[in-house]
């Protein structure tokens, strides 16, 4: 699991070490980790044009000494100061004696014809949007030639959630020390950020224990244990599917074969969708009668396409009222966002699965900070949150959150909520704990994204079919298709 630390938690940390007297060595750790990705981003030092955009804090401290390092390699680095008088003394210093050169906003800044640009101006000390004229900077940056590289956070993109209220630095990779902060991987930030490069700067031993994490596949694999000799078709638990309707059969058919295809053990279906499903998975337990016709499961999923009429209401009633593990998507959600009392008093498992929008319904606004509105919901409700967005965000009812790491836009098409929805359902049945159950089930469908997209254009039932193979691949480990690196 990769701990996301925030900016207050990076700066306890780092107080211990700076107590003892290491502020030059921490700077000097970030300083060399970055220089290094620098170098194997741009190839070569020699004759490589460097922009340095500085601030007046350390994060400018940490793009100096950089520079110094990069132009003591031959590198042509130019710093550009937003504040002169302010500038990192010892940073300035350095970069001056390995034949840096240094200009100030108005100056000869080197953007249009850079191969890189570093992100000095400012950390995790910032507030806002940039100013005026870091702003114009950063633009100027955004549609030169160079290769755009963040210092630690991109300017302008709060640390901690992602907002960004207003102009900031566009980077396609962001070297950022001592742990990641969750606005570089959520919410409007991840965008910004670009590839995240974590550098290790000694941190670890003084972090306190992250209240938010990204899972790997590594983690996601212990979801995923193939079948033992001894197991059968029950051991690793049956998911029970109410969703779809007669005249829209669609729901039920993508999110019971998600089931299936997910962890082949039993699934049985509930609903007037019955013929549908029956027709195309011959391997599923269909009834078109009630849950509690379908016989003995260990965790539902209610939802996709079940509609919000009296019927639907009763059937998602009756499935609430169990004390099994359930997922609320789609239509369960409409209903439920009208009585949340439905699920607040449950005291097994619940898995809201929302969008925004679904997500506002329950009064609650999704704002800038993407991670602090799932928890709220997830503590009001008593219930797990996932909230879907370009990173699912997971929020259980104590604060323990997640933040997905995979995927691609291509998920954003008809029915993919529906096979997530099966595919967590069916991790749910084993009986693991519900919130990292369900950021386990956003990676998958994540991956499954992604491999299905690597073919072109996906529909659904894609998802569906590559499922098997994506199982596999998780179950391999490697995380060749997450967005981070160590450094
Ligand atoms: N501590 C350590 O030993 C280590 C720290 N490390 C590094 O230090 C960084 C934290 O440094 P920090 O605390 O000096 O703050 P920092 O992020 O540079 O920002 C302060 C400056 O930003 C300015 N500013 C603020 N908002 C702004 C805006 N919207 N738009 C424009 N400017 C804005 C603000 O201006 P002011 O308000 O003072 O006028 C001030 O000048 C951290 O991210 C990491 O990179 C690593 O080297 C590891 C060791
Ligand atoms: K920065």
């Amino acid at each position: 699991m990769i701990g996301l630390s925030t900016a207050a938690e990076v700066r306890a940390a780092e107080d211990v070490l700076l107590a003892a007297g290491r502020e030059g060595a921490l700077m000097q750790r970030a300083a060399t980790g970055l220089a290094v990705v620098c170098l194997r981003l741009l190839g070569r030092a020699h004759g490589a044009r460097v922009t340095l955009l500085v601030g007046a804090g350390n994060n400018g401290g940490d793009a100096l000494f950089a520079g110094a390092q990069l132009a003591a390699r031959g590198a042509r680095v130019t710093a550009v100061l937003f504040d002169a008088d302010r500038a990192h003394p010892a940073g300035l210093a350095a970069l001056r004696r390995a034949g840096g050169r240094v200009t100030g906003p108005e100056g000869p800044d080197g953007l249009d014809r850079a191969d890189l640009v570093l992100d000095g101006i400012v950390g995790i000390g910032g507030r806002g949007g940039l100013r005026t004229e870091a702003a114009r900077l950063a633009e100027r940056a955004a549609t030169g030639p160079g290769l755009t590289v963040a210092v630690d956070v991109p300017s302008g993109v709060d640390a901690d959630t992602g907002a960004v209220e207003g102009a900031a630095f566009a980077a396609v990779h962001t070297v950022t020390f001592g742990a990641v902060k969750p606005g570089l991987v959520v919410g409007e930030g991840r965008g910004y950020a670009g590839t995240v490069h974590l550098v290790d700067i000694g941190l670890a031993p003084h972090l306190a224990p992250a209240r938010a994490h990204q899972l790997t596949d590594a983690d996601v694999a212990a979801h995923l244990e193939p079948p033992g000799p001894t197991d059968d078709k029950y051991s690793r638990g049956v998911v029970g599917v109410v969703a779809g309707s007669a005249v829209y059969p669609g729901a039920a058919v993508l999110c019971t074969g998600a089931a299936l295809r997910t962890r082949p053990g039993l699934v049985r279906y509930a609903g007037t969708a019955a013929d549908g499903v029956r027709a195309a998975w011959p391997e599923a337990i269909v009834t078109d009668g009630r849950p509690g016709d379908a016989g003995r499961v260990q965790a539902w999923v209610a939802g996709p396409g079940m509609g919000t009429d009296d019927d639907a209401r009763s059937v998602l009633a009756e499935v609430l009222a169990t004390d099994l593990p359930v997922v609320v998507d789609a239509d369960a959600l409409t209903m439920a966002a009208r009585e949340p009392d439905l699920v607040r008093g449950r005291t097994a498992p619940t898995v809201l699965t929302p969008h925004d929008r679904e997500f506002e319904r329950f009064g609650v606004p999704v704002g800038g900070d993407r991670i602090s509105s799932a928890r709220r919901l997830a503590a009001d409700l008593g219930a797990v949150v996932l909230l879907k967005g370009d990173a699912t965000v997971v929020a259980a009812p104590d604060g323990t959150a997640f933040v997905n790491a995979t995927g691609t836009s291509d998920l954003a098409t008809a029915g993919s909520g529906d096979v997530l929805s099966g595919v967590l359902g069916s991790l749910l049945a084993a009986g693991t704990p519900a919130a990292e159950t369900a950021a386990a089930a956003a990676h998958l469908h994540g991956r499954a994204g992604q491999i299905a997209a690597a073919r072109g254009p996906i529909l659904a039932s894609d998802l569906v079919r590559v499922l098997p193979d994506t199982v596999g691949r998780v179950r391999g480990g490697g995380d060749a298709l997450l967005g981070h690196s160590g450094a």
